[in-house]
């Protein structure tokens, strides 16, 4: 089938994003791999599909597949790569949306600048629900839950586990460039300590209203930047005492400002979308 769809980024983590409303979309793994593919498809780090509601109190149903073709619960990022879209193709003429999602429902706003605001709802930190293996590890954590030791390449390294619908675990380092991401990162993601794998991140603290952030993302590998990552370190940092609402997080990729009150509220992501090119690619039966 032709496929059409465009290629948008937010702060540089990139989305083939694809309209399932006027189109019948029913791709394999290893179909959503070849869309993904930066030499032989068209390249991204997560593919965003756009479809009619399933319930009466949304406007869009929205679903994520990482570059190894595997569905996921969230991706922030791509939110607002969402509303753009949506606006842009004249799909809903709100300015503010309700978006149903795999892990609950998230809301965006497009704000006067352009960038856009999502609401990414309360984040979750009771390990269980992560979903984190914390057996045995209960006597060792650093206060409640705040962070856990976990052993990575003979190293004890201090884990900050935070969902924001989709898992993550972060750690604090002194230098976010000398940070062993590309070579921890994939030890961290398929840690057995994450039943469901886990997206890594790697926070700096420059002062308590600024990071900067590394992530090395589950099913996808480091990305310029990630929305969710920018939430969760931003949730752990101010836990662990280091940092103030709202929070700037350098990325690679762009700037993201995080906006947290604490405890069972809602994280407030703000930054960027941009659309690069619209396009079509002839898909067949891959794999
Ligand atoms: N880039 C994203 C997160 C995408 C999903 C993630 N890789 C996972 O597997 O949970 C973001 O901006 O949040």
């Amino acid at each position: 089938m032709k496929l059409k769809f465009t290629k948008m980024h937010g702060a540089g983590n990139d989305f083939v994003v694809i309209d399932a409303i006027h189109q019948h979309i029913d791709f394999t793994p290893a179909q959503w791999q070849l869309l993904a593919d930066r030499r032989f498809g068209v390249g991204a780090d997560q593919m965003l599909v756009v479809e009619k509601p399933q319930a009466d109190n949304v406007d869009f149903r929205y679903r994520i597949y990482n570059a190894d073709g595997g569905e996921v619960e969230q991706c922030g990022n791509g939110a607002r790569a969402f509303v753009k879209f949506v606006t842009d193709k004249g799909l809903t003429d709100k300015r503010q949306i309700r978006v149903q999602t795999m892990s609950g429902i998230i809301e965006p706003k497009l704000e006067s600048d352009g960038r856009i605001t999502v609401d990414m709802g309360a984040p979750i930190l009771a390990p269980a629900e992560v979903p984190f293996d914390a057996r045995n590890l209960a006597g060792q954590a650093l206060g409640d839950d705040i962070a856990w030791p976990l052993e990575i390449h003979g190293k004890q390294v201090l884990m900050s586990v935070v969902s924001m619908g989709n898992p993550h675990a972060v750690q604090v380092v002194d230098d976010s460039e000398a940070a062993p991401v590309l070579t921890d990162g994939p030890a961290i993601e398929h840690h057995p300590r994450f039943p469901k794998r886990v997206n890594a991140g790697f926070m700096q603290v420059i002062d308590r209203h600024q990071i900067k952030l590394r992530v090395f993302e589950r099913g996808a590998g480091e990305t310029l930047a990630c929305g969710t990552g920018a939430c969760a370190a931003v949730v752990a940092g101010i836990r662990r005492g280091l940092l103030d609402s709202p929070v700037k997080v350098q990325t690679h990729g762009g700037e993201l400002s995080i906006a947290w009150a604490g405890n069972n509220r809602p994280v407030l992501m703000t930054g960027p979308a941009v659309s690069v090119f619209e396009g079509e690619i002839e898909i067949g039966a891959a794999g």
